[in-house]
């Protein structure tokens, strides 16, 4: 039912998309298809002209006979090249339906739970196929028409003899039933082939290689990567052995079946007044029927695969419809407010943020500190409508946070690397819905970020490619990709909110020192005036310069206040703040 309904939208997808080429596949499929039972049917009349003696008329029905082959063989083929481009275009829609839906807004908190996270490892990994689905459905829905016509042609001749196609309802049933342990072997060998291709990656990645022969430690993960990958392969040959077994059934059960019915029919024409022709018909719609029930079956399969692929894409895209951003008017001054906000992640025994309450006028820079693990990250994502809070609301400019909405600078301590050319891995970086930043713009956030050396360096300046996806793309040190992905976060010019999690842990402190202070310096200025930016850094020295410093102990504010205040109260603050700068007075 599922593909059914899967190949109904497949065909839907490809004719909005291009309704002359699917006419045209449609038409060669169909006569192609056709041609194969009107064949069987003119070498019936052939092989009995020939025996009559008939010359002229044999002669005419080879000639039919060549021209229903060639349609036969060149039809399928000349609707291959109408329907693989649109196969394409169907794939490519259905990955963007998956991009949209594992990018949308609730979806980061989603994203992170197992259950989610398995049935994105497999939907992944067959997103790749799905090309195939539109041509399966086309010859699938040629195969029944040609099998209606092969099942007519032969009830002509006995009524017996339908038994020969309608014995392929156990090829399909069996077929349908193996696939479907197959499915099932695959979602439950999902988890150790994530954790299979985690250690993989950890194996392969010029990063952890170093640390790895450092430590010596090779043989322990590919010993890990081994186990996972037998882990997966023990659930996948328990599905497949499961299936060939299944499929074997129907398979004995149909051989039966089909011999049974031949012999009968065979029997019955013998003593009959059956010509040569009708042995030769049978023989040949009786192979050419059995030929076509295994294709069918083999469809089927893709067919079914498809469809669990593309259900799947619907439940995550469905999993959470993002509400459609609506512009609502800033509430002058309103500024950032947190109120009594808690937080689990999912799964999470206990809460990583717990009541906290804060209010952040427009303009402030805010610094947040606090040990690893105090909830610094979790509570910078939370401000920019990433996570949603389990209780308690945020709100900025009076309206609760929506990433969809508001234009959020930001980068975060897993930023990612975009490899395209510098000018446009940094471009990017500008507001959503705002016109595409121009080189000034460009020049601008790179001297903000103090990375406008990276420009000399390349050869080719700002058109030089970054990254090793590229023939002649420039690998950057992770101290470079992190500043063009800052670089990236101070393209706009006013956004409402500049996250950056630690957005200088590549530099030394005097370096960090001097990018906070230019920083200040732009944000104090009239464009950027109503933003708010929040700076999570574990130096103090930077930090004191901040209007207001969050002070973060175990998910909950243990301090908020300036440099001043904090020091004159004398907690966690002051005490980091005497050692840290201690430590720097003693180097
Ligand atoms: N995606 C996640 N799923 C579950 N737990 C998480 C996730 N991310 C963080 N945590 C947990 O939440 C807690 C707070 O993490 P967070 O990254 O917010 O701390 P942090 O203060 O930014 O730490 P650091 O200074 O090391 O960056 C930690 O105990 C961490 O294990």
């Amino acid at each position: 039912m599922n593909s059914i309904r899967s190949a109904g939208e497949i065909l839907r997808m490809a004719w909005r998309m291009d309704r002359v080429k699917m006419v045209k596949a449609a038409v060669l499929l169909g006569g192609g298809f056709l041609a194969t039972p009107l064949a069987a049917l003119g070498l019936r009349a052939f092989t009995n002209s020939l025996l009559a003696g008939e010359a002229d008329r044999a002669t005419l029905l080879g000639l039919l006979l060549a021209v229903l082959l060639m349609l036969e063989l060149m039809g399928t083929h000349f609707a291959h090249l109408s329907y693989f481009e649109l196969g394409e275009m169907t794939q490519v829609h259905l990955q963007h339906r998956l991009f949209t839906a594992t990018n949308s807004v609730v979806s980061l908190a989603r994203r992170e739970q197992p259950d989610y996270a398995n049935d994105l490892q497999v939907t992944q990994s067959r997103a790749w196929n799905l090309n195939r689905a539109l041509e399966a459905t086309l010859q699938f829905g040629g195969l029944l028409v040609q099998l209606c016509v092969s099942t007519f042609l032969l009830a002509r001749l006995n009524w017996v003899l339908v038994l020969v196609p309608c014995l392929s309802v156990l090829l399909i049933l069996a077929s349908a039933r193996a696939q479907r342990a197959v499915n099932l072997s695959e979602e439950r060998a999902a988890e150790p082939a994530r954790r299979a291709r985690h250690f993989l990656r950890l194996a392969t990645t010029p990063e952890s290689l170093v640390e790895l022969r450092l430590l010596g430690l090779e043989d322990e993960v590919v010993e890990r990567h081994t186990a996972e990958w037998d882990a997966t392969t023990r659930q996948m040959w328990r599905g497949q052995s499961r299936a060939a077994l299944i499929k074997s059934l129907g398979q004995l059960g149909f051989a039966l079946g089909y011999a049974g019915a031949l012999i009968f029919v065979f029997r019955q024409i013998a003593g009959d007044t059956a010509t040569v022709g009708d042995f030769v018909l049978v023989l040949a719609l009786a192979v050419q029927t059995t030929m076509q029930i295994s294709t069918a079956v083999t469809l089927l399969a893709v067919l079914q695969q498809s469809s669990v692929t593309i259900g799947r894409i619907t439940r995550l895209a469905d999993a959470e419809p993002g509400p459609a951003p609506a512009h609502r008017e800033p509430i002058p001054g309103a500024g950032l407010r947190l109120e009594h906000v808690t937080f689990s992640y999912h799964g999470g025994a206990e809460p990583v943020l717990r009541d906290v309450n804060l209010s952040i006028p427009p303009g402030a820079r805010v610094a947040v500190v606090g040990e690893n693990g105090a909830g610094k990250t979790t509570l910078v994502k939370l401000m920019c409508g990433l996570y949603q809070p389990t209780s308690g609301r945020i709100s900025l400019n009076g309206h609760a946070v929506d990433t969809g909405e508001m234009s959020v600078a930001a980068l975060f301590q897993d930023f990612a690397r975009v490899e395209l050319s510098l000018r446009d891995s940094i471009g990017i970086g500008k507001c959503r819905g705002a016109e595409p930043a121009d080189d000034g713009a460009v020049h601008a956030a790179l001297e903000r970020a103090d990375t406008t050396e990276l420009v000399d360096r390349l050869p080719d300046g700002l058109d030089g490619i970054l990254g090793t996806h590229y023939t002649d793309g420039a690998e950057l040190s992770g101290g470079q990709w992190q500043r063009v992905g800052l670089a990236r976060a101070l393209v706009p010019e006013s956004p409402a909110l500049l996250m950056l999690d630690e957005p200088a842990a590549a530099l030394d402190p005097t370096a960090e020192h001097a990018l906070f202070e230019r920083f200040a310096v732009a944000a104090g200025a009239q464009e950027r005036r109503s933003a708010i930016t929040v700076y999570v850094s574990h130096r103090f020295s930077t930090v004191r310069m901040a209007d207001l410093i969050v002070v973060m102990e175990r998910g909950r504010v243990a301090a908020a206040g300036t440099h001043d205040e904090l020091m004159r109260a004398g907690g966690t603050y002051a005490e980091l703040y005497t050692m840290q700068a201690r430590a720097y007075a003693d180097v």
